[in-house]
């Protein structure tokens, strides 16, 4: 499925325009489309309806839907909050209700009998702001927040909850919470994004009469991931095979102070089907994994001063990077002088693709140009901060523009991004972007992106396309999280309880 941004909606309006539609039927598409939708969850008639009516378009839907459940016989209350100034579109529709009996609240009237309107209502329709609104709620709007949060009203959001910026997800705190979302042609963002989503209530999707072949033509659309899609990206397997048909993943990483890391991202590759993992990692790193893996093979690397791999073994890392399909380097790393060399060295020599996380995107956030070094193709899987420590951007800004950050970084680079978060977004140097909706707290834990490395490059030393082994990698994680979280919670579970949900997923997945 395609969520469109604000921007990405204004060209799907602009299409379907230029092949006949007008902006005026798609708002009486999405007025019309809401008074049936209300209409199915309850008869109306003599029933108090109040249409929190902004300036914009959304106000414009939320006028429609008032004539048509006029005509159902439902008493209805249009409250202006911001102005009776309406867009043009708005103003039309504002013509045609004055025709009907229905009473109008003006901007200037009493703010009691305003807050008496919504309190008394049994249906309460916000459309104040839609795919137009960001920044904070304006103080009229602010002042019968409260009222309409706390009403008994079944309260009906059109498009988006007003007070929530559609693209980022950002809510003032004085959101209009809804029980139910109407939304037009194609989800927005903030009905995926964890930070807004609770807010929306029940999301639907109203058909407008944009076809969806045109939704998803549309360039800067993201697709959410899907069961189906992840299926359909993991490598498949044939009965007459050996080992050798499923890949040689190269793990480097680990360093005496941190074992668990390359000991979690190698038993999340082996779960994920890949034919053989090496560790290629410090001594005492390879005695903490052969105490917990039996199956995989090591690669003893001299130790640095630091406790990190030393640069010394380097010749040795080219022989192994030979042998590998695939390559993972980061998990556990440190960062130091030794490791910053290594790390570029595998980017620039390495001809095979190769997922790089944590340690060695920090070993790469000081010369990030040296990404374009890359024999083959790359995956870069940073959180956040990590994120931050590449671009120079502030935490804030990715959080706000992840989607932008991740395609431009993508693009500049050449390489794919896995930018992950509660929601995490996939962008690839073409600028294509996805983004999951699974996923819960619980994997918000130290050791998790570790797993989600793993299973990633396992998918890639198996080959599949970068893209293919992202999409699969991402899905699969998130969803054999939220499998653990049914049996552990998410305050309970671990990255270990994740690995071990994989099997069941991929059981349910294939
Ligand atoms: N996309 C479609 O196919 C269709 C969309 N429809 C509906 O239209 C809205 C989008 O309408 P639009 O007029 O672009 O925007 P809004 O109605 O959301 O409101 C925009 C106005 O709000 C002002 N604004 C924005 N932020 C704030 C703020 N923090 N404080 C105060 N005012 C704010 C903004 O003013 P500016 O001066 O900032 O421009 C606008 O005046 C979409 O969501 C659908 O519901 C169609 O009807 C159907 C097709
Ligand atoms: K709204």
């Amino acid at each position: 499925m395609k969520i469109l941004t604000s921007s990405a909606m204004k060209i799907a309006e602009s299409i379907a325009v230029e092949k006949g539609s007008s902006y005026m039927e798609l708002m009486e598409q999405a007025g019309k489309g809401t008074a049936d939708r209300i209409l199915g969850l309850a008869d109306v008639s003599g029933r108090q309806v109040a249409v929190l009516c902004g300036k914009g378009n959304n106000g414009g839907d939320g006028l429609v839907a008032a004539r048509y459940l006029a005509e159902a016989g439902a008493e209805i209350t249009v409250i202006f909050v911001m102005g009776r100034e309406l867009s043009a579109l708005a103003r039309a529709n504002l013509y045609e209700l004055e025709k009907r009996r229905v009473h109008f609240l003006e901007p200037d009237a009493p703010l009691t009998r305003r807050l008496e309107a919504i309190r008394k209502s049994d249906v309460l329709i916000d459309a104040v702001f839609g795919t137009g609104f960001s920044g904070e709620l304006p103080a009229a709007c602010k002042e019968l927040a409260e009222a309409a949060n706390n009403s008994r009203a079944i309260k009906v959001a059109l498009d988006v909850p007003s007070g929530i910026d559609c693209d980022t997800g950002l809510a003032d705190k004085d959101t209009l919470r809804a029980d139910y979302t109407y939304t037009f042609a194609a989800l927005k963002p903030a009905h995926v994004l964890k930070a807004s989503l609770p807010l929306c209530g029940k999301i639907e999707l109203i058909d407008i009469g944009i076809p969806a072949a045109d939704i998803a033509a549309i360039p800067d659309g993201i697709t959410l991931l899907s069961a189906e899609t992840a299926a359909g990206c993991i490598p498949k397997r044939q009965e007459d095979s050996n080992k050798g048909d499923y890949g040689k993943l190269l793990n480097v990483g680990g360093c005496v102070h941190m074992t668990g890391a390359v000991i979690l991202s190698t038993l999340s590759a082996m779960r994920c089907g890949v034919g053989l993992v090496k560790v290629a990692a410090p001594q005492p790193v390879l005695s903490a994994v052969a105490s917990h893996i039996l199956e995989c093979i090591y690669s003893p690397l001299p130790v640095s001063e630091s406790g990190s791999i030393s640069i010394d073994g380097v010749e040795q890392l080219r022989t192994e990077m030979g042998w590998a399909t695939a390559g993972l380097i980061g998990c556990g790393l440190s960062v130091c002088d030794d490791t910053r060399l290594l790390v570029e060295e595998v980017i620039s020599s390495f001809g095979r693709p190769l997922v790089i996380d944590a340690d060695g995107l920090n070993c790469v956030a000081e010369n990030p140009a040296m990404l374009r070094k890359a024999l083959a193709p790359v995956i870069i899987t940073p959180h956040i901060k990590e994120m931050s420590r590449l671009t120079g951007l502030s935490v804030e800004i990715i959080k706000n523009r992840r989607f932008d950050v991740a395609a431009q970084f993508a693009e500049k680079y050449g390489v794919t991004v896995v930018l992950k978060d509660s929601n995490t977004v996939i962008a690839t140097p073409k600028r294509e972007l996805f983004i999951n909706g699974n996923g819960n707290s619980g994997l918000a834990k130290g050791g998790s992106g570790d797993v989600l490395a793993g299973v990633i490059a396992s998918f890639l030393a198996q080959g599949a396309s970068p893209l293919a082994a992202a999409v699969a990698g991402v899905f699969l994680h998130a969803e054999a999280g939220d499998m653990a979280a049914q049996t552990f919670t998410p305050y309970a579970m671990l990255p270990s309880d994740v690995i071990e949900s994989i099997p069941f997923v991929l059981k349910q997945l294939l």
